[in-house]
Order: C-alpha cells, then sequence, then structure tokens
C-alpha cells in the first residue's frame, strides 16, 4: 500500500512525486510513455529552443542597425532542429527517472485504470494500491473537425520536431500561446506564415490593446492573418495544402496555402483509459476533470492537477498544483488553490507577459482602479538597447494593491514578475517604489509604474501642502530641451516634485 499513486510523470506528477518521496512518503508514479511530459519533449522546452534560433537569425538580420555590417544569414534548418533536439535530449536525460528512484519513488511503466478507490489496474495485470491518487496525466492536442482535414494531413507541436526541411509555406490554424510562437518563430526562419483562427482575435486571452499590438508587429514581419473566420475545408492542390476560410462577421471568403499545415488549435484533457467512472471522478476530454478548491475530484481520496484540469495550462501551474496537493495529500492540511497571482507569458517579440486582472476586468469589477502605464520609449535602458516598442500598465486599488498587470516588450516576463512577487506577498506598488532598482535595466519599467503611483499619493498630501506653504515647493520648474525633467534615472519627476503626473488613472 503506497502513500500516493501519482498517475502521469509530467510537471505536475513529477513535482508532487518528488516532495512527496522526500518527505519519506512511500510513492509510486505510473507514466504511460515518457518521463518528463510535454513541456520536455513536445512543448516548452523545444519551442523555446527554436524561438530563440529565429531570435538569432533576426538578430543578425538587424545588426546593421547597430553599426555591425554582415552578410544575410543563412539557416541550415536540419542544424536548427539538430541542435533542438539536443536540449530536449539534454533534459530529458536529466528525467529518465534515476533521479525519482534516488528519492525513493517506485516508478511504473504502462496504462493504469481504476480499479477500485484504493487500486489501480497497470496494463490490465498488475494491481498497485494507495492511500491518495494523484491524477497528472496532462493534455493532447485538440483536433478541430475541418472537412478534409483527415486526407490531407497536419503537423502539430508533437510531429513538428521531426521536421527536417524549412516549411516554405505554413498554415497555422489557431492563434494561442503555441499558435503565434510557432509563427513568428518559422516566419523568422523562412517560412511564408499564414494564421487563421475563429477567434475574434489573436492571443485572446490578452487586452484587445495587447493583441493588436502583437499583431501588428507580426504582420509588419510578414505574416499574414485572418482572424474571426471558420475554416470551411482543407483540401490538396497542386501539392499544396489548400485552407478554405469564411469570416464568421460579413461572410467574406477567402482560401490560405502552404506546403505545410499546423493546428494549434487548444488542448484535450487525457482522461480516457482512466476508468474514472468507476471511482466517480467527473471528467470529459474538453472540460478536464472537475475538482474543488483543495484540488480534490468527487472521491475523496483523488486529487488532479496539470492540463488535465483544463485549467491554466502551464508548466508553472501544473508545478503550483503539484505544491497544493502535496499539502493535502500528503501532509493532510487544507491548503487552497489562489490563481489571483498566476502569470503567464508568450515568447514572441514583442514578448507579452499577464498577471491577475485585465485592464478591462479591473474597471469592471473595481470603479476605484487606477490604470498606471508607460511606454518602453520611456525607459532608460530600452532607449540605450534600442528596443524601444512596447509599453506595461498596472492596475491597482488606490491604496496601490496590485490587481494585475501587463507588459509588452523586451524582458517583459522578468518585468512582470516583480508584479507577481508584490502581489503573492502583500506588498504594495508603494513597497515597489521604495525598493531599489539597480540602474540602468529594464527592472526600471516596474519602478516606473510604481512612481507613478507614489506621485499620486503625494498629490494634495498633507505634507505636501505643508511643504508648499512653508518651504516654497512645487515652484514651476524649467523643463529640459527634450521635455523631460531629468536624464539618466528611473525615478518619475513627478516623485520629486510633487505635482505633475504621468498617471492615466480613471
Ligand atoms: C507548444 C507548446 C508550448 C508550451 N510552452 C509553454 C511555456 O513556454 N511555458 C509554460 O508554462 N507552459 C507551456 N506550455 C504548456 C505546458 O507544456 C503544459 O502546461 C505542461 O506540460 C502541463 O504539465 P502536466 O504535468 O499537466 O502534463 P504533462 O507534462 O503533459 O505530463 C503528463 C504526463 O502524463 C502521461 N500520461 C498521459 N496519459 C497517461 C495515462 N493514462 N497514464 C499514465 N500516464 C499518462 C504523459 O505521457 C505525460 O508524461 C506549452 C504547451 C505547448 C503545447
Ligand atoms: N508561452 C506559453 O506559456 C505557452 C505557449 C504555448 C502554449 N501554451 C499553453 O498551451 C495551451 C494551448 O495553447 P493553444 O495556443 O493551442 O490554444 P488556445 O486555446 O490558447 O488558442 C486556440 C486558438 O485556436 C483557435 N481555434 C480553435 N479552434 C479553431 C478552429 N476550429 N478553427 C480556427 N481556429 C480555431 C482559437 O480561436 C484560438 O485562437 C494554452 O492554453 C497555453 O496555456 C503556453
Amino acid at each position: 500500500m503506497y502513500d500516493l499513486v501519482v498517475l502521469g510523470g509530467g510537471s505536475g506528477g513529477l513535482g508532487v512525486a518528488t516532495a512527496a518521496a522526500q518527505f519519506g512518503a512511500k510513492v509510486a508514479l505510473i507514466e504511460k510513455n515518457e518521463l518528463g511530459g510535454e513541456c520536455t519533449h513536445s512543448a516548452c522546452v523545444p519551442s523555446k529552443a527554436l524561438i530563440e534560433a529565429a531570435r538569432m537569425v533576426h538578430a543578425v538580420r538587424s545588426a546593421d542597425r547597430y553599426g555591425i555590417r554582415v552578410a544575410p544569414p543563412e539557416v541550415d534548418f536540419s542544424a536548427v532542429m539538430a541542435r533542438v533536439r539536443a536540449v530536449v535530449d539534454e533534459f530529458a536525460g536529466s528525467g529518465n527517472g534515476d533521479s525519482l528512484r534516488a528519492n525513493g519513488v517506485d516508478v511504473f511503466r504502462g496504462a493504469p485504470a481504476f480499479e477500485a478507490y484504493d487500486t489501480v489496474l497497470l496494463d490490465g495485470k498488475t494491481r498497485i494500491h494507495g492511500q491518495r491518487f494523484v491524477i497528472a496525466t496532462g493534455s493532447r492536442a485538440a483536433v478541430p473537425k475541418i472537412p478534409g482535414l483527415a486526407e490531407v494531413g497536419h503537423l502539430d507541436h508533437v510531429s513538428l520536431w521531426n521536421l527536417t526541411e524549412l516549411p516554405k509555406a505554413l498554415v497555422v490554424i489557431g492563434a494561442g500561446p503555441s499558435g503565434i510562437e510557432f509563427a513568428q518563430a518559422f516566419a523568422r526562419l523562412g517560412s511564408k506564415v499564414t494564421v487563421l483562427a475563429d477567434s475574434d482575435q489573436i492571443l485572446p486571452r490578452e487586452d484587445r490593446e495587447v493583441s493588436d499590438r502583437v499583431q501588428a508587429r507580426l504582420s509588419a514581419d510578414g505574416i499574414e492573418f485572418h482572424t474571426g473566420v471558420e475554416v470551411t475545408k482543407a483540401a490538396k492542390r497542386d501539392g499544396q495544402t489548400v485552407c478554405s476560410w469564411r469570416k464568421r462577421v460579413g461572410g467574406a471568403t477567402g482560401e490560405a496555402s502552404g506546403s505545410h499545415l499546423l493546428i494549434a488549435t487548444g488542448r484535450l484533457a487525457n482522461v480516457e483509459g482512466l476508468n474514472l467512472e468507476v471511482v466517480g471522478v467527473h471528467a470529459d476530454p474538453e472540460h478536464g476533470i472537475e475538482v474543488d478548491e483543495y484540488l480534490l475530484t468527487r472521491s475523496s481520496r483523488i486529487y488532479a492537477i496539470g492540463d488535465v484540469l483544463q485549467k491554466h495550462d502551464f508548466t508553472h501551474a501544473a508545478e503550483r498544483e503539484a505544491a497544493v496537493v502535496f499539502q493535502n495529500a500528503v501532509l493532510r492540511l487544507s491548503k487552497k488553490i489562489d490563481y489571483s497571482a498566476l502569470p503567464w507569458a508568450t515568447f514572441v517579440d514583442p514578448e507579452v507577459a499577464t498577471v491577475g486582472l485585465t485592464e478591462a476586468a479591473a474597471l469592471e469589477q473595481h470603479p476605484d482602479v487606477r490604470v498606471f502605464r508607460a511606454n518602453y520609449d520611456e525607459l532608460d535602458r530600452a532607449r540605450i538597447d534600442g528596443r524601444t516598442e512596447g509599453f506595461a500598465k498596472v492596475m491597482a486599488t488606490p491604496a496601490g494593491k496590485i490587481l494585475g498587470a501587463t507588459v509588452v516588450g523586451e524582458q517583459a516576463s522578468l518585468i512582470l514578475q516583480e508584479f507577481v512577487v508584490a502581489m503573492e506577498n502583500g506588498l504594495t506598488l508603494g513597497d515597489l517604489a521604495a525598493t531599489i532598482h539597480t540602474y540602468p535595466t529594464y527592472s526600471g519599467m516596474a519602478q516606473k509604474l510604481a512612481n507613478q503611483f507614489a506621485a499620486t499619493r503625494h498629490e494634495g498630501s498633507l505634507v505636501q501642502t505643508a511643504l508648499k506653504w512653508f518651504l516654497g515647493f512645487n515652484k514651476p520648474r524649467a523643463e529640459s530641451e527634450n521635455g523631460t525633467e531629468h536624464v539618466g534615472s528611473e525615478v518619475e519627476p513627478s516623485v520629486a516634485a510633487g505635482g505633475h503626473s504621468d498617471n492615466h488613472g480613471h
């Protein structure tokens, strides 16, 4: 009888199994395919390795801007993919089961099915008994029902990694993070890319403003977009895959053709074959496994985490859920999952990173919300580097409690992380404003927004009024040539002067 039996050895399953074993629990982990899960083998790791290669090509092509003359780069696609696979192998090697076994986890290979609330049957042969179970079987690509699709064939994020030649022309169906990251990477490597999506904006989870900004940039790079469309048919013509589409509004029609077709239209939970009905666990592939805020299913011994929930498909979400379930299933605490400070990033250029409420949601839910924003061309380090495209905004209560933030631009995910730390630890924008930020770095963006908040706190305050009256502060100051009042620091003039503010508050 194991203390804990984990089904699935990906980001979530490995996390909870290792933590439980390190704590001294007797743990079994059952993996149907390869340890490491999707993130390692077909998702985060290879896609970010490909994106980095594409970023290199782009950097070489843009070197001229910095006074460096180089010949146009030549992409050796098979070498690019060989490196991607080598990176994956390196990661996969470290998850080959040895470290799990070293931590005391018994690793089983095969397909498990529940036989009773305390037993799973492995490959119809071996019974494994447990006190508690965690289902962490992840998800797979959802294939849309498009007439002709099965006949023409398509790539997904798994088969993609077997490509040895760069697609001349790639049609991508889906404009979520997967579709958009791949679209830009392939376009930069030299493919002609067309994106088709039924959502009326790319990156549908983001603010409209964010999606429009990214789409404008990607369009300028040569990617063609058709959003708000239904793909009505896929067919082969002259060796090309041709996708017919029709606009949902207005009914305009068109075709997109390519040497290759990539499907990136969302996910389905891996719940089949687990025999969940026997233990009363509610699940279906589209909606995932139903859990409560303790990540407990309808069975009091069975928890579920990660993509199989179909809630927040991110590795770091699976890891947080693993930590919560470790506390509940192993330590027998009652820890609730809290997603309010869950960040996510889409690794395109300009990078997009978001946490908490979007601006629209914050305005709807908090009528007194204040929105602070700044553009990258106001940030010293961005100006120095010539990477001035993008903006950042943070939504906060009048007291400075952060409700959400979005950053679009260079190092967006790192800038955002400062807001995430603040949100998780109850720090306010005032606390961030009072923190020293290294100069000149992109962290200056967080400082800039926090300083705008601090300036609003000074406005009309008792101290400011007293200083005005007794010391004659806040006299008009001469503006410098370029209209800003200082150079060489991210400190907002408004903080020092106590008067003017860039605040775009509502
Ligand atoms: C192209 C792409 C790029 C991505 N990039 C990022 C990124 O940059 N950052 C990010 O945070 N997230 C990213 N994600 C999402 C991320 O990959 C997933 O959220 C994460 O892998 C989920 O972890 P998991 O443990 O739930 O599932 P997985 O890691 O998929 O693990 C599930 C495991 O269960 C096994 N399994 C399946 N069925 C069974 C069964 N019946 N019995 C036993 N074992 C089973 C599987 O073989 C697998 O090993 C990306 C996804 C895609 C598609
Ligand atoms: N950087 C990251 O963290 C990262 C990167 C990639 C994927 N992911 C995760 O993986 C998950 C899946 O990503 P995804 O991009 O595949 O899915 P998604 O659900 O985020 O986006 C799906 C896209 O496909 C479109 N679509 C769906 N069905 C369609 C159809 N029949 N015809 C035309 N368009 C259709 C949708 O309109 C949308 O644009 C995401 O939820 C994300 O959490 C994360």
